[in-house]
């Protein structure tokens, strides 16, 4: 058994839809990556990297590389899923934080963890999403941008 964890921030801007969680919520601003900037998402993939010492998405996709220019992190997330099983592992769970002022994600979660279980071909009941504000306080309460946290357990095959 593997324990990982993983920690993401993207900055809150204009003319970006807002993705998390593989789910596009309506809002009146986006987060800002080279890819959809995921936030959510990549804190799981760097968790189940660090999980087998394997680095970090940064890494495996490079900012700098065209290749990653505006792909769905639900199609990296699939990259790591071959990656983890590749070297062996399944994923035992996962828990995460999501943390932004607003908009409201609970009526997102239940949908967030069907798509990540489904694409790490594991039960909803091994994927937990959490949201919370910072109760107006610093970069996530100013509403600059969203952080999101994850651990998880991975299991040897
Ligand atoms: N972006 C968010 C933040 C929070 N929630 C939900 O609201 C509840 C209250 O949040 P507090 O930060 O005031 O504790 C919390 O239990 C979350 O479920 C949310 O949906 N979206
Ligand atoms: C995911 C990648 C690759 O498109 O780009 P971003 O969306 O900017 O995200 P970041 O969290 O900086 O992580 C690594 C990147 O290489």
């Amino acid at each position: 058994m593997r324990i990982g964890m993983g920690y993401d921030v993207h900055k809150l801007v204009e003319g970006r839809k807002l993705i998390v969680g593989g789910v596009e919520i309506p809002h009146e601003r986006g987060l800002l990556g080279h890819s959809d900037a995921d936030v959510l998402i990549h804190a799981i993939m760097d968790s189940i990297l660090g999980a087998m010492a394997l680095e970090d998405i940064g890494k495996h996709f490079p900012d700098t590389d065209n290749a990653y220019k505006n792909i769905s992190s639900m199609v990296l997330l699939e990259k790591v899923y071959d990656i983890m099983v590749n070297n062996g592992y399944e994923i035992g769970n996962i828990d995460c934080v999501v943390v932004a002022q607003r908009p409201k994600f609970a009526p997102y979660i239940h949908i967030m963890r069907e798509n990540i279980g489904r694409t790490l071909n594991t039960s909803i009941d091994n994927i937990s999403i959490k949201a919370t504000t910072t109760e107006w306080l610093g970069f996530e309460g100013r509403e600059e941008g969203m952080s999101a946290y994850c651990v998880c357990i991975l299991n040897k095959n």
